[in-house]
């Protein structure tokens, strides 16, 4: 029997957003109109709105994240955020091992397993990332890929409350391009099973996003497929209109 997920729908806004942008939160907390009875939202705006942004969601039904977090609680890491302090400024979740941390920060899978650790330690659901690069689909290395990132990232404790994991192919992430439905059933099909191989019931409960040029016109058939329990948005997520575009294929 299938276990029942409440879909997830999440943004994130990368280095994207100023004060002003404050403002597409209230948006979307007025234009869900019920969909929140059914499915979880959650902003991941940059670290410098956490805290304003979590005030403004205050009431709503709308969750504040955060794009990454540093492994250790305190200490000389200038530049870095600590779990904790996401935690008191009002995050619920944090997004770990993005590929653009991967890529541009060289994060390895003992990384992102540690920073899905500090998530943990602060009270926060860790959001892990995984996915393949365009060589290595074409290679036809992809589930070898993400078998290693999800064995290699994944703290052992995980559970349905705790961890969400996000399929992002590399490739798709802001690009326009999207993996069709039935790759995208494969790659979900086998994270549930190796999920469900390591965490057993539990690992049937955490959801398991889809990431990657999701947009209002492809979200139903993406958000249809099996495994598939919600996106993780990143330009679409945006502007209120186009997310709630997306958040809509769950109504
Ligand atoms: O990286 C992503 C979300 O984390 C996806 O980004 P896009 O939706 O802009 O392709």
């Amino acid at each position: 029997m299938a276990a029942e997920r409440r879909p997830l729908v999440a943004g994130n806004w990368k280095m994207n957003g100023l004060k002003a942008s404050l403002n597409e939160i209230s948006l979307i907390s007025q234009g869900l109109d019920g969909l929140w009875r059914t499915t979880d939202i959650l902003i991941c705006p940059p670290a410098t709105l956490v805290y304003t942004a979590a005030a403004v969601a205050i009431g709503t039904k709308v969750a504040i994240g955060a794009q990454d977090c540093h492994a250790e609680p305190s200490g000389a890491f200038t530049g870095d955020i600590a779990a904790e302090m996401l935690a008191e400024a009002g995050a619920t979740a944090v997004i770990v091992g993005h590929s653009e941390r991967r890529t541009y920060h060289k994060e390895s899978d003992a990384e992102v397993r540690a920073k899905a650790l500090a998530a943990w330690r602060a009270g926060l659901t860790a959001i892990v990332c995984i996915g393949e690069t365009k060589d290595e689909r074409v290679a036809g290395k992809t589930l070898e890929v993400l078998g290693v990132q999800l064995a290699g990232s994944l703290p052992d404790g995980s559970t349905a409350a705790n961890l969400v994991v996000a399929y992002e192919p590399v490739w798709a992430i802001g690009t326009g391009l999207t993996p069709t439905v039935a790759d995208v059933a494969e790659a979900h099909g086998f994270i549930r099973d190796r999920l469900v191989a390591r965490f057993g019931a539990e690992g049937e409960g955490v959801r398991v996003l889809y990431g990657g040029s999701v947009k209002p016109s492809n979200a139903a058939e993406l958000m249809a497929v099996a495994n598939v329990d919600g996106a993780l948005v990143g330009g679409a997520s945006l502007k209120a209109t186009d997310f709630l575009g997306i958040a809509g294929a769950y109504r």
